[in-house]
C-alpha cells in the first residue's frame, strides 16, 4: 500500500500540513492549558526533505502507534515537524535554571511539545521534537540539533531503558536535509524525545521568579496530577509532593551510581520531576573506577563528577523546594523550616537506595549493617587498584577472579573471604545469589568508544553498527556470547574520553 497516495493533506499558514491520521495518534496537549506564561505557540519550522534514519518500532506500538504507518514519507513528515499529527497543539516550554551553579532564563530554544499521545492503557507521554528550529527561548542559538549529538542521545537513553533506569525515551531520528554550522558543517537532525513529562525544576523555578502564586500553584495541581496523582486530597499536598519528588530522584540518581553512569550537566533544567533522567549531552558511561570521574569538556571543577552526582541531586531539590516555598505554608518561616525538613531527608534516602542497590549487586538479600563498610571497602578496592566498574561486578557474579591486577591483590583476597561468609550467613543458595547478581549486574553498557565506533559510521550513512550496538545494549543482563567483544573497556593507548554539550 503506497501510504504517501493515501493520505489527504492540507497545509495551514505556518508552513505545516495536516494529514489523516493512520498512524494511531491519540494527541491531547494538556500543557497548554496552563496559564500561558509557561509556554510560547510555536510550530516546528518546516524542514527541507525530511528522512527518518532510526525508528523505534517496539516504542511506537507501545505509545499505540502504527510502526507502518509511519514508515517512509508520512513518518518522516512528522518527525521532521512539517507535519503536525492530528490533536498536536505545537509549543515552546519556558522554564529557568542553574547552569553550572548560575541561575538564567532558558525555555525550550530548538524544540517543541507536540503535546501528550495517549496509549491504549490511557497513559500520556509527551512526544517532544528536539531540533525543530528557532523558538522565542533561541537566544541567539538556531534552533537546530545535529545527527550524531540526536543519534548518541537515542543510543543512550535506550541503553538506559535496558539497564531499567527511568528515562526519557527515543522514538525517532530523522536527518533535516539541511546542514548545521558547529566547528564544522554537520547534517541537521530531529529527535522525537517521549517521556513522562518534561516538566523540569527549572519549570518550577521559573515560575516562582517570573509568575504569581497562583501560576505556580496550577503548575504544581498539574505536575502532581500527571505525577503523583496519590498525594491528592493530603493535608498538605505540596509538601508530600516534594517529599516524593525528593524520594523519586534519589532512586534515580542511586541507580545511576549502581552501573558508574555520569550524567554531565545536572543542572536544574536537566531534572525532571517525574523522576526520569533527561538530557543526554555530555554524559558517558565509566570504564575504571574513579569518584572524582568527569567527561564533560564544560565541567572543568568536577562540578558534576561521579562521586558528586548524589550532593548535586541535594542540590538542585534545594532549589525546588526554594521555588516551592509559597505553597508549602502561608507563614513564610514556617514554609522554609518544613523545607528544610523535607530536604535533610535526602542524604538518608539516597544512601538507603545506594546500598540495597549494592547489596543486590553483591547478591545479598537480607540485611546486616556492616553490608555498608563491606559495600565501601569494595569501592575503595576497585578505586585503588584502577578496576573497570562493570567488568569487577561482572567477574564477581561469574566468579572469574583470575584476569584483573585486583583479584591477586591480598586485600582483596581478605575483602573476598569477609564477602563468602556474608553470603553464607543467609538462607538463600549460591545458585539464588549467581541469579540476583546476573539481574542486577549488566553484561554491558554502553562503552564511550563503542558508541563513538557507531556513532562514526551512522554519520557516514553505516546504520548497521548503531543497530547491532542497540540490540545488544536492550538486553544487558543476557550475559550472552555475542555480549563478550562489547565488554572490554577502551584500549589503554586510547586517549582520554571527552564528552561536548550535545548540539
Ligand atoms: N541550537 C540551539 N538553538 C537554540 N537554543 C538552543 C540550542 N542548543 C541549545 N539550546 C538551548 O539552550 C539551553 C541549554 O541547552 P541544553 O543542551 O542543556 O538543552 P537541550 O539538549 O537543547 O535540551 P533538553 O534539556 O531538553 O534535552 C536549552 O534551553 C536549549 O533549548
Amino acid at each position: 500500500m503506497n501510504m504517501k497516495n493515501e493520505r489527504r493533506e492540507r497545509e495551514d499558514k505556518g508552513g505545516n500540513t495536516m494529514t489523516t491520521n493512520q498512524a494511531g495518534w491519540k494527541i491531547d496537549n494538556s500543557y497548554s492549558r496552563l496559564p500561558t506564561i509557561f509556554y510560547s505557540q510555536q510550530k516546528p519550522t518546516p524542514v527541507k526533505s525530511p528522512e527518518v534514519v532510526i525508528f523505534n518500532e517496539s516504542l511506537a506500538e507501545e505509545l499505540g502507534l502504527n510502526p507502518e504507518a509511519l514508515q517512509d514519507d508520512e513518518g518522516a513528515a512528522i518527525f521532521g515537524g512539517n507535519e503536525i499529527p492530528e490533536g498536536g497543539t505545537p509549543l515552546a516550554q519556558a522554564y529557568a535554571g542553574h547552569q553550572f551553579g548560575h541561575f538564567t532564563m532558558l525555555g525550550d530554544g530548538r524544540a517543541v511539545l507536540l503535546g501528550e499521545q495517549i496509549t491504549p492503557d490511557g497513559e500520556r507521554f509527551d512526544i517532544q521534537l528536539k531540533g525543530s528550529g528557532r523558538t522565542p527561548y533561541s537566544r541567539g542559538g538556531d534552533g537546530r540539533a545535529g545527527l550524531g549529538p540526536m543519534l548518541r542521545e537515542f543510543i543512550i537513553s535506550e541503553a538506559m531503558v535496558g539497564l531499567g533506569i527511568p528515562t526519557t525515551r527515543s522514538l525517532a531520528v530523522t536527518t533535516t536535509g539541511e546542514q548545521i554550522i558547529r566547528e564544522t558543517m554537520q547534517t541537521g537532525a530531529i529527535l522525537t524525545r517521549v517521556a513522562a513529562s518534561h516538566l523540569r525544576v527549572g519549570t518550577f523555578q521559573f515560575a516562582a521568579n517570573w509568575g504569581k502564586t497562583e501560576d505556580l500553584r496550577a503548575l504544581a495541581d498539574y505536575a502532581i496530577e500527571r505525577h503523583y496523582p496519590e498525594v491528592d486530597g493530603q493535608e498538605n499536598r505540596y509538601l508530600s509532593f516534594l517529599k516524593k519528588v525528593i524520594k523519586r530522584q534519589a532512586a534515580l540518581i542511586a541507580k545511576w551510581q549502581h552501573v558508574g553512569f555520569i550524567h554531565g550537566v545536572m543542572n536544574t533544567d536537566n531534572m525532571t520531576i517525574s523522576g526520569e533522567s533527561i538530557d543526554y549531552g555530555p554524559c558517558a558511561f565509566m570504564d575504571t573506577y574513579d569518584p572524582a570521574t568527569v567527561f564533560s569538556s564544560i565541567d572543568r571543577d568536577g562540578r558534576y563528577a561521579y562521586g558528586n552526582q548524589p550532593y548535586i541531586g541535594g542540590w538542585n531539590l534545594s532549589r525546588f523546594a526554594e521555588a516551592l516555598l509559597p505553597l508549602l505554608h502561608e507563614d513564610e518561616d514556617e514554609a522554609v523550616k518544613l523545607a528544610e525538613e523535607a530536604l535533610s531527608e535526602f542524604p538518608e534516602i539516597f544512601e538507603a537506595e545506594f546500598i540495597s542497590g549494592m547489596r543486590l549487586k553483591l547478591g545479598i538479600f537480607n540485611e546486616e549493617k556492616e553490608d555498608k563498610s563491606l559495600i565501601s571497602d569494595l569501592l575503595n578496592l576497585m578505586n585503588e587498584h584502577k578496576a573497570d566498574f562493570t567488568n569487577t561486578f561482572k567477574a564477581l557474579t561469574f566468579d572469574q577472579l583470575e584476569g584483573s591486577e585486583m583479584f591477586q591483590a591480598v586485600d582483596f583476597t581478605k575483602w573476598h573471604g569477609k564477602w563468602q561468609e556474608r553470603l553464607e550467613r543467609q538462607e538463600q543458595s549460591k545458585d539464588d545469589v549467581h541469579e540476583l547478581m546476573r539481574d542486577n549486574n549488566p553484561g554491558v553498557i554502553p562503552r564511550n568508544h563503542r558508541v563513538e565506533e557507531a556513532l562514526n559510521a551512522a554519520v557516514n550513512g553505516d546504520l548497521s553498527v548503531m543497530v547491532k550496538l542497540l540490540e545488544v545494549l536492550a538486553n544487558p543482563f543476557e550475559h550472552s556470547a555475542e555480549q563478550a567483544e562489547y565488554c572490554k573497556p577502551a584500549p589503554s593507548t586510547a586517549r582520554p574520553y571527552r564528552t561536548f554539550c550535545g548540539t
